[in-house]
């Protein structure tokens, strides 16, 4: 279980400002999930907190401690090119297995990669296939097994079913609350980006909305076992659909509001009045 603290987080890609003072506490055990248009840093801070982006060392923490760079500890899965193309679906998983648990057998990592498979509902015919050679909702079973037999306490999923029809994404969606669920005091520490206001309000204990680069947090909703949506009543709860309608009108006002400042922008660059836009120095951070 692993706590994350961002406290005022900054971060630019080069000259460009991404977040601009992101300040949230997630407790251990939650299941986060990440909303905001398109280009505001949401894959950003789950590259920050995964250590593939160095940030200022006091202003993200995990488990108390600042974040250095990958860990184990931190499993990540993307959207697409989730695993090793050049090893089977199954290496994908026990590979990751070896360098957890170093000491296990062959055996062993074959044996417990095995039960994630079927914990994922997962043919073991498939695994010895080649990512190329399966279905785009099969890798992603794959690269949820492995992220779930290292057994990280900190999940880091970005859009992993962005690209899988419906029916896929409903079942996936359904497994990977049950596995979250089922661990009951020892829950992993979820952090789930999303386009989906459904899918947020269907696997989140917490939504997060960002606002527009450079970014902060906008809006957060919290919810207890006993109100956070269930399927069943997704379209039906007068709470979830009011909370539906409040979620979609504050990511449309930032669209609507995005557009304006781009026509603002847009208009007085051709008008010449260009007002002068302050140089950014929030460089990548350096961390040795
Ligand atoms: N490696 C990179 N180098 C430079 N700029 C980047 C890099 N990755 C992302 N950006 C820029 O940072 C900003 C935030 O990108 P990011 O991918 O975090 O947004 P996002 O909210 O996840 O977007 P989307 O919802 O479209 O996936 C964008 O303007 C993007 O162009």
């Amino acid at each position: 279980m692993l706590d994350v603290s961002m406290n005022n987080l900054q971060f630019a890609y080069d000259k460009e400002l991404v977040l601009s003072g992101v300040d949230y506490h997630a407790k251990a055990g939650k299941f986060i999930c990440f909303l905001g248009l398109s280009g505001c840093g949401k894959s950003t801070l789950l590259r920050l907190i995964g250590g593939l982006e160095k940030s200022d060392p006091e202003q993200l923490l995990v488990g108390g401690k600042p974040v250095y760079g990958p860990s184990l500890d931190r499993a990540m899965v993307f959207q697409d090119y989730s695993l090793f193309p050049w090893m089977t679906a199954g290496e994908n998983i026990t590979i990751a297995l070896k360098q957890k648990y170093n000491r296990w057998s062959k055996h062993k990592r074959k044996e417990v990669a095995l039960e994630w498979i079927n914990n994922l509902g997962l043919d073991e015919d498939l695994f010895d296939k080649l990512p190329m050679n399966i279905s785009g909702g099969q890798r992603q079973r794959f690269a949820v097994a492995r992220a779930f037999a290292i057994d990280a306490p900190l999940l880091l999923m970005d859009e992993p079913f962005g690209s899988l029809d419906a029916v896929t994404t409903a079942l996936l969606q359904d497994t990977i609350l049950e596995l979250w669920q089922k661990e009951k005091e020892n829950r992993k520490t979820i952090f789930f980006v999303t386009h989906s206001v459904d899918e947020a309000l269907l696997l989140a204990t917490d939504i997060v909305v960002l606002g527009q680069a450079p970014s902060k947090i906008i809006y957060v909703q919290s919810f207890t076992e006993e109100t956070k949506p269930k399927r069943e009543t997704l379209y039906t709860d007068p709470a979830v659909l009011e909370l539906r309608n409040r979620l979609i009108k504050i990511i449309n006002d930032e669209i609507a509001e995005k557009a304006q400042r781009l026509k603002e922008e847009k208009s007085n660059a051709l008008s010449g009045k260009s007002k002068g836009k302050k140089p950014l120095f929030f460089l990548r951070k350096k961390v040795n």
